[in-house]
């Protein structure tokens, strides 16, 4: 369970969370919307610790992330935007290794890890290929493999499908989809529901820092307008 209490942080003068409330639990299907500035970057990187809070608190069962972040980042895997600024290296195993690297594992578990998240975005097939020949979605594939051999609990990512054309697009939601039915839980920050509000449990929506929806998808859509969000069926 991530518990996000209060959460309240602050660019210069400008209140950019202004006391988030929220419980996500295990193995949730979420989706964060919400207007441009509305603070969903700024509310995530908080979840392991990527930020630290000026007030309030964000927990992973029980544990404060900021006491903690190594263990948040285990649990919680990011993704962000533009997947080509995250890699560290040439080839697609490689990259997806690093993580688990970093956690000193063995050879044998390094390359379990990577099998198997290579297998779960279907690029298998792809492990020795250069990332740089990679097209656009399957790039974000790889990105999301290699938060994926982190093994975390949570995988959170933020306008991870900008830029994917419809089948790219389709082939990252049934991936997730996989993911959510074998137990992970899954937060979306995105401005675009297409695709994302059947499949998902819950969709909160930010306002100028705030939280201002919190409810089934379904229940959601037609207060997005007003919210400065798309409805995905007009
Ligand atoms: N490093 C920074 N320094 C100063 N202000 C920042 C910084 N990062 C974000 N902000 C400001 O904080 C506010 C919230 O930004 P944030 O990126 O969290 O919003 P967002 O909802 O993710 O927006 P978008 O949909 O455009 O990605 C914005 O007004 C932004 O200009």
């Amino acid at each position: 369970m991530i518990e996000v209490s209060d959460l309240r942080y602050r660019y210069g003068d400008v209140d950019v969370l202004d006391g988030v409330t929220l419980s996500i639990p295990d193995g949730q299907y979420c989706l964060l919307v919400g207007p441009n500035g509305s603070g969903k970057t700024t509310l995530v990187r908080h979840l392991n610790a990527l930020l630290t809070p000026d007030a309030g608190t964000v927990t992973v069962d029980g544990t404060d992330v900021t006491d903690d972040p190594v263990v948040a980042r285990t649990r919680i895997g990011m993704v962000f935007q533009h997947p080509r600024d995250q890699f560290v290296a040439a080839t697609v195993a490689a990259d997806v290794a690093f993580g688990p690297e970093n956690l000193g594992l063995d050879r044998a578990e390094i390359d379990r890890r990577v099998e198997t998240a290579l297998d779960a975005v279907d690029l298998g097939d792809a492990a020795e290929s250069r990332i740089d020949a990679l097209s656009g979605g399957e790039q974000a594939r790889v990105a999301i493999a290699g938060a994926l051999a982190m093994e975390p609990d949570y995988l959170v990512l933020d306008e991870p499908l900008v830029g994917l054309d419809w089948p790219a697009r389709k082939s990252v939601l049934d991936h997730l989809d996989a993911l959510v039915a074998d137990g992970t839980g899954v937060i979306v920050v995105t401005h675009d529901l297409r695709g994302l509000h059947e499949r998902a449990d819950r969709l909160v929506a930010l306002h100028a820092g705030e939280v201002v929806l919190d409810a089934s998808p379904a229940e959601a859509l037609d207060a997005l307008p007003d919210l400065g969000i798309r409805d995905p069926r007009c």
